[in-house]
């Protein structure tokens, strides 16, 4: 009897998996798609990759040896072209948001960001839209201005200056970006900052590593051909197990955000109408909006969840593009020289450079940095998992039956040699149309229809504008007051030839696919300007 079983089973799992790689290899709809061979039998290759941080640089890889249309996964096809863009993330694809985003949710029903069903994503974020207003936009650039102003004194204060001529300490960019983004957004969402970039102890400032800590394990997770039970097991009590092992550090992150939601609830129900008027935080719009259907307010609990959302869609991503522009512009002279002209000649005071105002918008040069910085850096490298639903969907010209998950990877848009050029080169001068260059008009907007680091869309980006307010004031306040140099032989986060294929080259900043980009460095000092 033992012998039988010993036997029975490995031979039951043998022929189980032989009949599924060859079902995998000449029947699966995906069959003829072009991909490595172990990608189209097993989900090892991704998981592997994703384990290494390395997941991007792998699809964009895959692309230049099989070409635009690659097979990942036995159940999964990515896509390089426009079209293909175009076809997966538009208003109409018979599409929606593949099972894995479910995998990250923490409340039982899930935040805008994380809503896979395309009707209820649809609704919920008809509710969001209305919290994301000009006059919304407006008040989070004051916020982006009072802390900016703050975490500039701070980077040359006296007591950090190590040069003669009035150099600072090294600062290390990713963590700076971290503590200014983090502390705007908790003022743009909730009124009240989490002072991580002042100094001294805060338990809040360990928060960013560990939600990208986080990010980091889970991602290799939803990779791995364990996904379907994880997806499977969480509501079933693996939430649970998970909340009890998180670092105390998260449960303090949790506890913030719940003690912040229950507070400025209060508060608004405590004011009078000209108090809440006064109020310029995210709450304030979150607060008074109302479902289309139900006519009813946000409860506590979806206040809490999307209250996380914003915080984690509006922090990480933020830092990672200006982790990237410190990179770029400390180590390219003329970019620099160019960059820092165009700010201090269009501004003549720090005042001046206000959200909205003109002035800031006519900072072609600035713009095109950080489009440069979107396209050449993203913030999330990898694709936006999509599922064909019933009736499948028709992608650059192909059928592919429901329940095929399908997605373009950015990392490798971005990196399109048919449309870029030269795209590994850092050269905002492509957005910027010139005689001398030669660069058109027409150039710049095919450029931009064929790059969508905020998606389209559905789902896009609410925070797009935001976002880019926010950066384009950093940047501008910054190097309005502060010189910037990076220096030689601190190299972190710059590309080296002990890092393998893709991440050779010294001039190009490094992120590691966790979803979301994860990077260090780079070491940069600043001064009070000279000139
Ligand atoms: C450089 C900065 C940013 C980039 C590159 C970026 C990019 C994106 C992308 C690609 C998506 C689509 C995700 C998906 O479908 O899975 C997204 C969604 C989202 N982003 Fe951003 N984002 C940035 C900043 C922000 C900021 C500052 C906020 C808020 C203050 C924000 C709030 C959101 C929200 C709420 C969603 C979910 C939208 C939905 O599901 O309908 N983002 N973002």
């Amino acid at each position: 009897m033992a012998l039988s079983i010993s036997v029975t089973v490995p031979t039951l799992l043998f022929g189980y998996f032989l009949s599924r790689t060859i079902y995998n290899l000449f029947f699966h709809p995906l069959a003829k798609i072009p991909g490595p061979f172990f990608a189209k039998i097993s989900r090892f290759p991704g998981f592997y990759h994703a384990i290494k941080g390395d997941r991007h640089l792998w699809i964009w890889q895959c692309h230049q040896i099989y070409g635009d249309k690659i097979r990942v996964q036995p159940n999964q096809v990515l896509f390089l072209s426009q079209q293909a863009h175009r076809d997966i993330y538009n208003y109409k694809a018979n599409v929606r948001r593949a099972k894995t985003y479910e995998a990250w949710k923490t409340t039982e029903d899930p935040n805008t960001g994380l809503t896979v069903d395309p009707a209820a994503h649809a609704r919920k974020r008809k509710v969001l839209n209305q919290a994301f207003t000009g006059e919304s936009v407006k008040h989070a650039a004051s916020f982006a201005i009072e802390h900016t102003d703050r975490w500039i004194d701070l980077l040359v204060k006296d007591e950090d200056i190590v040069t003669e001529d009035g150099w600072s300490k090294l600062r290390n960019m990713s963590d700076w970006t971290n503590y200014i983004i983090f502390d705007i957004l908790g003022d743009i969402c909730f009124g009240r900052s989490f002072e991580i970039k002042e100094p001294g102890p805060n338990p809040i400032r360990a928060i960013p590593d560990l939600v990208l800590h986080n990010a980091v394990i889970f991602y290799a997770i939803l990779q791995s051909p364990l996904v379907e039970f994880v997806v499977w097991a969480k509501p079933k009590g693996l939430d649970n197990i998970l909340n009890m092992i998180a670092p105390p550090e998260l449960k303090t992150y949790y506890d913030f955000i719940n003690d912040s939601v229950a507070r400025r609830i209060k508060e608004e129900n405590e004011s009078t109408e000209d108090e809440r008027s006064a109020r310029r935080d995210m709450f304030h719009y979150l607060c008074k909006v109302r479902d289309p259907i139900t006519a009813k307010p946000y409860s506590e609990d979806t206040l809490k969840g999307e209250a996380l959302l914003l915080v984690v869609a509006g922090s990480d991503t933020t830092s990672t593009i200006l982790s990237a522009f410190w990179f770029y512009i400390s180590r390219n002279k003329s970019v620099y020289t160019r960059l820092v002209n165009e700010i201090r000649s269009t501004f003549a005071s720090s005042d001046e450079i206000v959200g909205g105002a003109q002035k800031l918008q006519s900072c072609t040069y600035v713009w095109a940095c950080i489009d440069e910085c979107l396209r050449i850096s993203p913030a999330g490298p990898s694709e936006l998992a999509r599922e064909t639903l019933s009736g499948g969907h028709t992608i650059d010209g192909e059928h592919f039956p429901a329940g095929i998950v399908v997605g373009c990877g950015i990392y490798a848009m971005g990196r399109n040699e048919e449309i870029f050029g030269d795209p590994t080169r850092f050269r905002p001068e492509r957005y910027v149309p010139s005689e001398a260059t030669g660069v058109t008009v027409e150039d710049v907007n095919r450029l931009k229809a064929s790059y969508h680091p905020f998606l389209t869309g559905p789902t896009n980006c609410v925070g797009k504008n935001i976002a880019m307010t926010e950066m384009a004031l950093i940047i501008c306040r910054t190097l309005f007051r502060l010189d910037v140099r990076s220096v030689v032989g601190e190299d972190l986060g710059a590309g080296h030839p002990s890092l393998g294929w893709g991440r050779r080259d010294r001039s190009q900043y490094q992120i590691a696919d966790a979803f979301v980009s994860v990077h260090k460095g780079p070491l940069v000092q600043f001064r009070k300007r000279s000139v």
